[in-house]
């Protein structure tokens, strides 16, 4: 959820990503890479092109973290929980498929009977003997999927990656802009003057109705209520009679993680919920990696270390594009959130994550002014909430 979870998950399965085109054709396969240097994701040094070029030449298992964890053969991001909940019970046959070694005719993955150790080559006397994975993104701020997950698998393991929600926000926007979803960007060069003018206009316009969107919602909550029906009511005035979330609440609302661990919270112990600050999974990646394979009861002695671990969906954003004082607007919204985050983190056993996050945040936001920024004011190109209004039609 632009914290990072593309290059876990890959990273975790051996794999690169795939585009979900790709991945829908008939008989897709993946198929290792060539590496060279205009591979944006791999930020890469020759160094790490020879690497990775000989990493894909190895065979699966031993490309993978660990001989015990797999991912999902289709994508990332199965979208089985959260899109079509009533039709989970009946399609789950179609949703196991979709990992690699399960042998639907033979096996009934949910009641422990799987054929997968063996068709993999692995002893299935080591417990537990294959975790399957995914890396759904949108089943953290999901309705339906906590519950779901909940009845039918619920010895699931479930892991989150945090980071500085105001960070995150602007990273989905960006991504949002790049993959084309707004007019006024598309014809322009992303390297002219002009580009980066929309680009601020476009993402301080967005981020400011999503902002006052959720407000809106969060105004109609009863604050009285238990934590599950104030989870309940958010959702349904987000939702606003919709079976989705509008994509454009989004970048800010996957951000109000207090909101959405609470759901997950009130359906799993913490025992099956890993959190990680993105930061602190940046600066010690093996150390997290480790930290994974004995919280799955894994051994660890079985585990790779292969090197750096990579950034993935690096995205470029337009230098110095953003009104002084934005990114702080968005830590504001932020901030009563961030709170009660932390307050449920210390609350529920996850003191140590709490203070690496309380210390973390600071330094994220940061770095982000000072990449985003106008370090001068700049009076003409500062937007003020009434010009925004007027640029509405831009
Ligand atoms: N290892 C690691 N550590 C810290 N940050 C990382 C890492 N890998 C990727 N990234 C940054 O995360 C953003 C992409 O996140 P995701 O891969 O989760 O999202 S997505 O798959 O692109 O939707 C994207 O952020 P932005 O570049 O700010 O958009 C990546 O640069």
């Amino acid at each position: 959820m632009k914290c990072g979870t593309s290059a876990l998950f890959h990273y975790l399965n051996g794999t690169v990503p795939r585009s979900p085109k790709a991945a829908k054709e008939p008989g897709a396969s993946w198929t290792p890479p060539k590496f060279s240097n205009d591979q944006q994701f791999l930020n890469g040094t020759p160094a790490s092109i020879e690497y990775c070029n000989r990493f894909f030449s190895l065979p699966d298992e031993q490309r993978r973290f660990h001989p015990g964890i797999i991912g999902s053969i289709v994508t990332k991001e199965v979208h089985f929980f959260d899109q079509e909940p009533q039709q989970v019970h009946s399609k789950l046959p179609q949703y196991f498929a979709k990992f690699a070694g399960v042998n639907m005719s033979a096996d009934d993955p949910a009641a422990g009977q799987c054929s997968y150790p063996r068709q993999l080559g692995l002893s299935s006397s080591s417990a537990p003997a294959m975790v399957r994975m995914e890396a759904t993104v949108m089943y953290m701020p999901s309705r339906t999927a906590a519950g779901l997950v909940k009845e039918i698998l619920p010895n699931t393991r479930l892991v989150a990656l945090l980071r500085e929600p105001a960070t995150r926000a602007l990273s989905s926007i960006n991504m949002v802009i790049q993959r084309g979803d707004f007019a006024e960007l598309k014809t322009l060069n992303r390297s002219s003057p002009e580009y980066s003018k929309v680009w601020q206009w476009v993402v301080v316009r967005e981020l400011r109705q999503e902002m006052a969107a959720v407000n809106a919602c969060l105004a109609r909550v009863d604050s009285a209520a238990p934590v599950r029906r104030q989870v309940d009511q958010m959702d349904e005035c987000m939702l606003a009679g919709q079976p989705k979330l509008s994509e454009r609440v989004l970048d800010i609302h996957l951000g109000l993680y207090a909101l959405h661990l609470e759901r997950w919270l009130s359906y799993f112990a913490p025992e099956q919920l890993l959190i990680w600050s993105t930061k602190a999974f940046k600066e010690a990646p093996w150390h997290h990696m480790q930290q994974l394979a004995e919280w799955l009861g894994l051994d660890p002695s079985k585990s790779k270390r292969r090197g750096d671990f990579l950034k993935m969906h690096k995205r470029s954003y337009p230098d110095a594009s953003l009104p002084q004082g934005f990114v702080q607007e968005l830590a504001e919204f932020y901030a009563p959130h961030n709170e009660r985050l932390f307050v449920l983190l210390e609350q529920r056993g996850y003191a140590a994550v709490a203070a690496q996050l309380r210390a973390a945040w600071p330094q994220e936001l940061a770095a982000t002014i000072e990449k985003l920024e106008q370090q001068q004011p700049q009076q003409q190109e500062q937007m003020q909430p009434q010009q925004q209004q007027q640029q509405e039609t831009y």
